[in-house]
Protein backbone atom coordinates (compact mmCIF):
# COMPACT_ATOMS: atom_id res chain seq x y z
CA UNK A 1 0.00 0.00 0.00
CA UNK A 2 2.89 2.61 1.17
CA UNK A 3 4.40 1.18 -2.02
CA UNK A 4 1.79 1.99 -4.44
CA UNK A 5 1.02 5.46 -3.12
CA UNK A 6 4.72 6.35 -3.17
CA UNK A 7 5.08 4.89 -7.11
CA UNK A 8 2.19 6.78 -8.28
CA UNK A 9 3.67 9.68 -6.18
CA UNK A 10 6.47 9.23 -8.15
CA UNK A 11 4.89 9.13 -11.05
CA UNK A 12 3.24 12.76 -10.46
CA UNK A 13 6.50 14.46 -9.75
CA UNK A 14 8.11 12.70 -13.02
CA UNK A 15 11.02 10.82 -11.59
CA UNK A 16 12.66 8.74 -14.05
CA UNK A 17 12.99 6.24 -11.47
CA UNK A 18 9.38 5.11 -10.91
CA UNK A 19 10.83 3.25 -7.61
CA UNK A 20 13.05 6.21 -6.44
CA UNK A 21 10.89 6.65 -3.26
CA UNK A 22 9.32 3.30 -2.77
CA UNK A 23 12.45 1.40 -2.90
CA UNK A 24 13.10 3.45 0.44
CA UNK A 25 10.70 1.33 2.67
CA UNK A 26 10.99 -2.14 0.96
CA UNK A 27 13.89 -3.18 2.15
CA UNK A 28 14.62 -5.92 4.48
CA UNK A 29 16.20 -2.99 6.92
CA UNK A 30 13.81 -0.25 6.15
CA UNK A 31 12.38 0.95 9.06
CA UNK A 32 8.65 0.53 9.24
CA UNK A 33 6.51 0.64 12.40
CA UNK A 34 2.75 0.24 13.19
CA UNK A 35 1.11 1.65 15.62
CA UNK A 36 -2.43 1.17 17.38
CA UNK A 37 -3.61 4.13 19.54
CA UNK A 38 -6.44 4.24 21.82
CA UNK A 39 -8.27 7.19 22.86
CA UNK A 40 -10.78 6.21 25.74
CA UNK A 41 -14.25 8.48 25.65
CA UNK A 42 -14.23 11.36 26.91
CA UNK A 43 -16.19 11.92 29.81
CA UNK A 44 -17.58 15.20 31.40
CA UNK A 45 -15.34 17.63 33.12
CA UNK A 46 -15.75 20.57 34.72
CA UNK A 47 -11.91 22.06 34.93
CA UNK A 48 -10.80 22.47 31.51
CA UNK A 49 -9.54 25.32 29.40
CA UNK A 50 -11.84 24.10 26.82
CA UNK A 51 -14.52 22.07 28.04
CA UNK A 52 -15.25 19.56 25.98
CA UNK A 53 -12.05 18.82 23.93
CA UNK A 54 -8.94 16.99 25.05
CA UNK A 55 -6.02 16.67 23.47
CA UNK A 56 -5.59 13.09 22.25
CA UNK A 57 -2.05 13.53 20.47
CA UNK A 58 -0.63 17.17 20.40
CA UNK A 59 0.44 18.31 17.36
CA UNK A 60 3.72 16.82 15.28
CA UNK A 61 4.51 15.99 11.88
CA UNK A 62 5.06 12.28 10.81
CA UNK A 63 9.26 12.04 10.83
CA UNK A 64 8.98 9.02 8.23
CA UNK A 65 8.50 9.00 4.82
CA UNK A 66 4.75 7.92 4.62
CA UNK A 67 1.87 6.95 7.14
CA UNK A 68 -1.09 5.35 6.51
CA UNK A 69 -3.80 5.55 8.96
CA UNK A 70 -7.56 3.76 9.15
CA UNK A 71 -9.67 4.14 12.17
CA UNK A 72 -12.71 3.27 13.58
CA UNK A 73 -16.10 5.83 12.87
CA UNK A 74 -14.58 8.07 15.83
CA UNK A 75 -13.73 11.55 14.65
CA UNK A 76 -10.75 13.37 15.86
CA UNK A 77 -7.70 13.75 13.53
CA UNK A 78 -7.41 17.29 12.64
CA UNK A 79 -4.77 19.01 10.31
CA UNK A 80 -3.35 22.30 10.49
CA UNK A 81 -4.06 24.58 7.37
CA UNK A 82 -1.88 27.02 5.74
CA UNK A 83 -3.70 29.98 7.20
CA UNK A 84 -3.36 28.30 11.04
CA UNK A 85 -6.65 26.73 11.30
CA UNK A 86 -7.11 23.45 11.80
CA UNK A 87 -9.66 21.21 9.65
CA UNK A 88 -11.10 17.96 10.62
CA UNK A 89 -10.38 14.46 8.48
CA UNK A 90 -13.64 12.36 8.45
CA UNK A 91 -13.18 9.42 10.30
CA UNK A 92 -13.88 6.64 7.27
CA UNK A 93 -13.56 2.90 8.33
CA UNK A 94 -13.40 2.05 4.61
CA UNK A 95 -10.35 4.20 3.00
CA UNK A 96 -6.99 5.02 4.58
CA UNK A 97 -5.65 8.25 5.18
CA UNK A 98 -2.18 8.84 4.09
CA UNK A 99 0.30 11.19 5.32
CA UNK A 100 3.53 12.37 4.34
CA UNK A 101 5.79 12.20 6.60
CA UNK A 102 9.49 15.06 7.10
CA UNK A 103 11.99 12.56 5.09
CA UNK A 104 9.16 12.79 2.07
CA UNK A 105 9.47 16.51 2.23
CA UNK A 106 12.90 16.52 1.86
CA UNK A 107 13.39 14.41 -0.81
CA UNK A 108 10.86 16.02 -2.82
CA UNK A 109 13.00 19.08 -1.99
CA UNK A 110 9.03 20.79 -0.55
CA UNK A 111 7.30 19.87 -3.30
CA UNK A 112 5.39 17.38 -0.86
CA UNK A 113 5.19 18.73 2.63
CA UNK A 114 4.66 17.05 5.96
CA UNK A 115 1.17 18.86 7.51
CA UNK A 116 0.77 19.21 11.12
CA UNK A 117 -1.87 17.21 12.59
CA UNK A 118 -3.12 16.47 16.11
CA UNK A 119 -6.17 14.42 17.76
CA UNK A 120 -8.63 16.17 19.70
CA UNK A 121 -10.43 14.15 21.94
CA UNK A 122 -14.47 15.08 22.11
CA UNK A 123 -16.64 12.09 21.79
CA UNK A 124 -18.66 9.52 24.09
CA UNK A 125 -17.31 6.95 22.01
CA UNK A 126 -13.83 5.83 21.81
CA UNK A 127 -11.24 6.13 18.94
CA UNK A 128 -9.03 3.72 17.57
CA UNK A 129 -6.47 3.98 14.71
CA UNK A 130 -3.97 2.16 13.30
CA UNK A 131 -1.20 3.59 11.63
CA UNK A 132 1.43 2.11 10.08
CA UNK A 133 5.11 3.96 9.52
CA UNK A 134 7.24 3.68 6.27
CA UNK A 135 10.66 4.92 7.09
CA UNK A 136 14.06 4.38 5.11
CA UNK A 137 17.31 1.96 6.35
CA UNK A 138 18.74 3.48 9.47
CA UNK A 139 21.68 4.12 7.24
CA UNK A 140 20.21 5.73 4.38
CA UNK A 141 21.53 8.96 3.43
CA UNK A 142 18.35 10.98 2.80
CA UNK A 143 18.91 14.27 0.15
CA UNK A 144 16.51 16.27 -2.24
CA UNK A 145 16.42 13.89 -4.85
CA UNK A 146 18.94 15.53 -7.60
CA UNK A 147 16.04 15.25 -10.52
CA UNK A 148 14.08 17.59 -8.78
CA UNK A 149 17.24 20.11 -7.42
CA UNK A 150 18.05 20.15 -10.99
CA UNK A 151 14.07 21.54 -11.47
CA UNK A 152 14.17 24.12 -9.00
CA UNK A 153 17.48 25.70 -10.38
CA UNK A 154 20.02 23.45 -8.39
CA UNK A 155 18.42 25.48 -4.86
CA UNK A 156 18.23 22.93 -2.24
CA UNK A 157 15.89 22.84 0.63
CA UNK A 158 17.75 20.68 2.90
CA UNK A 159 21.53 18.96 3.47
CA UNK A 160 22.23 15.57 3.24
CA UNK A 161 21.40 13.20 6.39
CA UNK A 162 21.00 9.53 7.39
CA UNK A 163 17.50 8.34 8.92
CA UNK A 164 19.24 7.46 11.84
CA UNK A 165 20.60 10.94 12.52
CA UNK A 166 17.27 12.33 12.17
CA UNK A 167 15.66 9.85 14.63
CA UNK A 168 18.40 10.58 17.07
CA UNK A 169 17.57 14.71 16.51
CA UNK A 170 13.99 14.30 16.74
CA UNK A 171 14.05 11.83 20.20
CA UNK A 172 16.10 15.39 21.44
CA UNK A 173 13.52 17.50 20.78
CA UNK A 174 9.63 18.10 21.44
CA UNK A 175 6.74 16.65 19.33
CA UNK A 176 5.45 19.85 18.24
CA UNK A 177 8.79 21.25 17.25
CA UNK A 178 9.68 21.58 13.31
CA UNK A 179 12.15 19.03 14.00
CA UNK A 180 13.26 19.65 9.98
CA UNK A 181 14.65 23.03 10.51
CA UNK A 182 18.25 21.53 11.54
CA UNK A 183 18.52 19.87 8.81
CA UNK A 184 18.06 23.03 6.49
CA UNK A 185 20.72 24.17 3.62
CA UNK A 186 22.24 26.79 5.13
CA UNK A 187 22.69 28.88 1.79
CA UNK A 188 18.87 29.63 1.03
O1 LIG B 1 -4.45 8.42 16.11
C1 LIG B 1 -4.54 9.16 15.13
O2 LIG B 1 -5.55 9.34 14.50
C2 LIG B 1 -3.28 9.88 14.65
C3 LIG B 1 -2.10 9.62 15.53
C4 LIG B 1 -0.83 10.14 14.97
O3 LIG B 1 -0.78 11.18 14.36
C5 LIG B 1 0.40 9.36 15.14
O4 LIG B 1 0.36 8.30 15.78
O5 LIG B 1 1.45 9.80 14.60
FE1 LIG C 1 1.09 11.46 13.41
Amino acid sequence: MAREVLGLMAEGLGLEEEDALARLVSRDDSDTMLRVNHYPPHPEREREPEPGRLTGFGEHTDPQIISVLRSNDTSGLEISLRDGTWASVPPDRSSFFVNVGDVLQVLTNGRFRSVRHRVMVSSARPRVSVIFFAGPPPWERLAPLPWLVAEDGGRRRDREFTWREYKASAYRTKLAENRLCYFEAEAH
